[in-house]
């Protein structure tokens, strides 16, 4: 028996720091059919916060420092502020969604990501992700809505890149389901030059990724998204693409589509 569809979308700090182009994304999530998941990120605003008390924090390789102070900002404002808020903008368009951290029905198990010469600090690498629990949201109409903070079991709390919970998500509910990842952010997708939204690489394998790298093409924080999106389709996720937020909804909309 073939299975059935999941879509799991990410969006990205960017759009959630715009409140307009926020809101009419989760309109067109709360219209999208089936089964869904919605994971966000929110380091724009945690960054925000960080500098409003004097705090700059670092990044190294697209993640973040997260020492202590660190991670009681993202924890406020990812598991809180923004997840929240989130949640309670799907509400109002009927679409019954959870909020939830990798905490929460231990859906997400993680350890402190441990890297010769860079102490990431409270920063974690995902171990588990908890199907089961997931699977009973799903099959009762309810829509989880992840943050990006994960825990260890011991207590610990860990910040843990909303990229790579979006891709280890759909990597563990690939055993179930037939999945469908999105990966959302400001841009209309790969560029070929960045200042030209229309200039959307629209395939990418992995050989033409390792060109689009070494000329350059592809950089900053494209570069781990892309490394979560490979790694997702070498583990059994169906489908994988990157986009702006209509790509959800709108056919006409121009995006990347990921293959190995
Ligand atoms: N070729 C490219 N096409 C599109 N974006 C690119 C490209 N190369 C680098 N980027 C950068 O990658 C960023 C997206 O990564 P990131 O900031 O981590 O996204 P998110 O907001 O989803 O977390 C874009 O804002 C853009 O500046
Ligand atoms: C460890 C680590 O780097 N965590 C990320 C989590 C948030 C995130 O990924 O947000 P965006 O998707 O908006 O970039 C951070 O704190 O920035």
């Amino acid at each position: 028996m073939s299975k059935q569809q999941l879509h799991i979308v990410k969006i990205g700090g960017n759009i959630i720091n715009n409140s307009e182009l926020l809101s009419s994304f989760l309109k067109d999530f709360s219209e999208l059919k089936g089964l869904k998941i919605l994971v966000h990120g929110g380091g724009k605003k945690a960054t925000e916060l960080a500098n409003s008390i004097g705090l700059e924090p670092k990044m190294v390789n697209g993640r973040r420092i997260t020492d202590e102070a660190n991670l009681e900002i993202v924890t406020m404002v990812y598991a809180g502020l923004l997840n929240k808020n989130i949640v309670a903008e799907l509400q109002q368009n009927n679409c019954n969604a959870l909020g939830l951290s990798g905490t929460d029905a231990n859906c997400i198990l993680a350890h402190k990501r441990i890297v010769k010469d860079i102490d990431y600090g409270f920063a974690g690498d995902i171990d588990a992700v908890n199907t089961n629990a997931i699977n009973v949201f799903l099959q009762n109409e309810i829509i989880p809505v992840f943050c990006a903070i994960s825990h260890d079991k011991k207590g610990q709390l860990l910040n843990t890149n909303a990229d790579t919970i979006a891709s280890e998500l759909a990597i563990g509910l690939s055993n179930l389901y037939d999945v469908s990842l999105v990966y959302t952010f400001e841009k209309n997708g790969v560029l070929l030059t960045i200042e030209d939204e229309d200039s959307v690489i629209e395939d990418i394998d992995s050989k033409k990724y390792e060109t689009l790298k070494s000329d350059n093409i592809i950089a900053d924080g494209m570069l781990p998204k892309m490394e979560n999106c490979f790694h997702a389709l070498s583990k059994g996720v169906s489908k994988v693409i990157i986009g702006n937020p209509t790509v959800i909804s709108n056919q006409n909309q121009k995006f990347t589509t990921l293959t190995l």
